[in-house]
């Protein structure tokens, strides 16, 4: 098999996205809540963007929208050209709290998706196998949810969305609850999964070196209805290790984005 496709078939250059005028308002009662107004960003087959912004600013909604989870009013979004009207295997989902079946073993959990689809058990084994392998859980493959630590946890919710052969992965806070030393161990292995399976990835998270060490490019966004600040381009080298947290690049794009984020929580 290439190493530029995964075992359920993902190729590089898939997973592009295009946003066109997203805006979604809320109905509450008789009262109107306007979430986003008039969202626009395109992604990059393979890119990974990273969405900073005020508590409350739409980004969850707009991640949301992007998974087929929720609909928006106005605008449209495609995956690789396709419009997205629901929930669908081309994008995996990742969220802060753990929503692992506790009732299956970490093998299960991460074959679920492909025993849906009615994938043969050899090849379930096959795609367990590799995500277990990526994701450094091979010892716990027989271990149930309630026996992993809290990061060993987010690595099973992450290996159980790539088994489905995802194009994007979306990931909604994915490390928010994670003790600090287990976050970055986290985001390490993460950049690894990522410039192996070759998904695109659309990420959130409140924490400004969390996006810097990750991202290409990092997207703020502000409320009042939710929309795009600015976006920025990070020029760190390719190849991440814990020393680029140190580079002036890095000191100085956090400097900017908190001074942006700071300027627009007042
Ligand atoms: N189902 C809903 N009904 C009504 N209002 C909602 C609903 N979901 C979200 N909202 C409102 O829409 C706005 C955007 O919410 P969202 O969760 O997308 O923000 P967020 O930027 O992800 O916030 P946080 O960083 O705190 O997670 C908030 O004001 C929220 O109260």
């Amino acid at each position: 098999m290439s190493e530029a496709i995964g075992v359920a078939g993902v190729e590089a250059g898939q997973g592009s996205i295009t946003i066109r005028g997203i805006g979604k308002t809320y109905r509450t009662g008789k009262t109107n809540f306007r979430a986003l107004g008039n969202i626009d960003l395109d992604i990059g087959a393979n890119e990974f963007v990273t969405i900073l912004g005020p508590s409350g600013c739409g980004k969850s909604t707009l991640l949301r929208i992007v998974a087929g989870l929720e609909e928006s009013n106005e605008g449209v979004i495609n995956v690789d050209g396709d419009t997205v009207v629901g929930p669908g295997a081309d994008r995996g989902m990742v969220f802060q709290g753990y929503t692992l079946f506790p009732w299956l073993t970490v093998r299960q959990n991460i074959e679920y998706g492909p025993k849906l689809k009615g994938v043969s058990i050899l090849d379930r084994r096959a795609i367990s196998n590799r995500y277990l392998r990526i994701t450094r859980l091979e010892s716990f493959a027989s271990r149930f949810p309630k026996q992993l630590s809290g990061g060993m946890k987010q690595r099973v919710a992450i290996a159980r969305a790539l088994a489905n052969g995802p194009k994007v992965l979306l990931m909604d806070e994915p490390f928010g609850a994670l003790d600090a030393q287990t976050k970055l161990e986290m985001q390490e292995a993460l950049l690894e999964v990522w410039e192996r399976e070759k998904t695109t990835v659309l990420f959130i998270t409140h924490d400004i070196d969390e996006a810097i060490f990750l991202s290409q490019r990092i997207v703020v966004m502000g409320a009042g209805p939710g929309h795009i600040v600015r976006e920025f381009p990070v020029t760190l080298p390719a190849e991440r290790t814990s020393d680029v947290r140190e580079h002036p690049d890095f000191l100085k794009l956090r400097r900017e984005i908190a001074a942006l984020l700071k300027h627009k929580e007042e």
